[in-house]
């Protein structure tokens, strides 16, 4: 199978074009293809196909085999590979994910490479039994949870996928590996969650950490960075419009009426080869 290995903000995918081939199982093509010694390497892959709802459907499959609803990230460099290659011919569409039709508008360069890539993500979803988190109250802000003896202090949201953020003063006193996984799998979130550490610089700079839910550590994460910014404008920490900086890159997240998200970013084409063995 021909793939296209793809970074943005340093999360990076394979993508594979289901025009092209019919995948039998997503599961065991996102396990085999990311696993970093066997395989091509990367965080999670896409699949595009046929939608009878939008422009185009993406499937994307975490390197864990779990399939996640939607990334923010991933979904850059989906609409890229789509354009470039010439499977969608028009720069700005709509993608069918499941978590609902996102829009996409795409800025191109004089050679017609795309260089940003803006997407309205939807309204985040706050209502704490949706995203889900097993907890008392409907939202789920500044609430307290013990791991390993210590106490920390969480917030969640639904974003496409749920996410968990901690704001902390300085990431270099974080076990981010040791608290990321716990948390990602403790029994209060049912369908586990992703976990950010975000660091506030600024009203409109921040710096995020990220464990991700059937990833582990990644180098950033689009959906996340949005669960940051609309986390942290809910408790006033943030403005609307804040510049995110991941370990791997960074992107904008801005917020319209309501916390509608807009988030722009880039992303880079690594390389294309053939898959065998499959
Ligand atoms: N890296 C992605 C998130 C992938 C989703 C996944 N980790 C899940 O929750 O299933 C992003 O940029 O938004």
């Amino acid at each position: 199978m021909k793939f296209t290995k793809m970074v943005a903000a340093g999360n990076d995918f394979i993508l594979y074009n289901g025009f092209d081939y019919t995948v039998n199982n997503y599961s065991n093509l996102a396990k085999k293809s990311c696993d970093r010694h066997f395989g091509i390497g990367a965080d999670g892959i896409m699949v595009c196909e046929k939608s009878d709802v939008a422009d185009i459907k993406m499937i994307y499959y975490n390197s864990d085999g779990s399939r996640g609803e939607m990334c923010g990230n991933g979904i850059r460099c989906f609409s890229k590979y789509v354009y470039e290659n010439k499977i969608l011919n028009k720069k700005s569409f709509t993608v069918e994910t499941l978590a609902g039709i996102k829009t996409i508008w795409l800025e191109t360069n004089d050679d017609d490479i795309v260089k940003m890539i803006k997407v309205n993500m939807g309204v985040p979803i706050f209502e704490s039994n949706m995203i889900p988190v097993n907890i008392n109250s409907d939202e789920v802000l500044l609430e307290d949870i013990v791991i390993d003896g210590i106490n920390i202090m969480f917030s969640s949201v639904l974003v496409g996928v749920p996410h968990t953020v901690i704001f902390v003063d300085d990431i270099k006193h974080v076990d981010i590996n040791g608290l990321g996984e716990k948390l990602e799998s403790h029994s209060i979130f049912p369908e586990k969650t992703n976990v950010n550490f975000v660091e506030i610089l600024d009203r409109n700079n921040i710096n995020i950490y990220t464990w991700e839910r059937g990833a582990g550590r990644t180098l950033g994460c689009g959906t996340g960075s949005c669960a940051s910014v609309v986390l942290g404008k809910k408790l006033g920490k943030l403005d609307s419009l804040v510049n995110v900086k991941t370990e791997g890159g960074q992107l904008q997240v801005g917020l319209k009426d309501n916390y509608n998200i807009y988030m722009k970013g880039g992303a880079t084409i690594i390389c294309t080869g053939t898959m065998l063995d499959l």
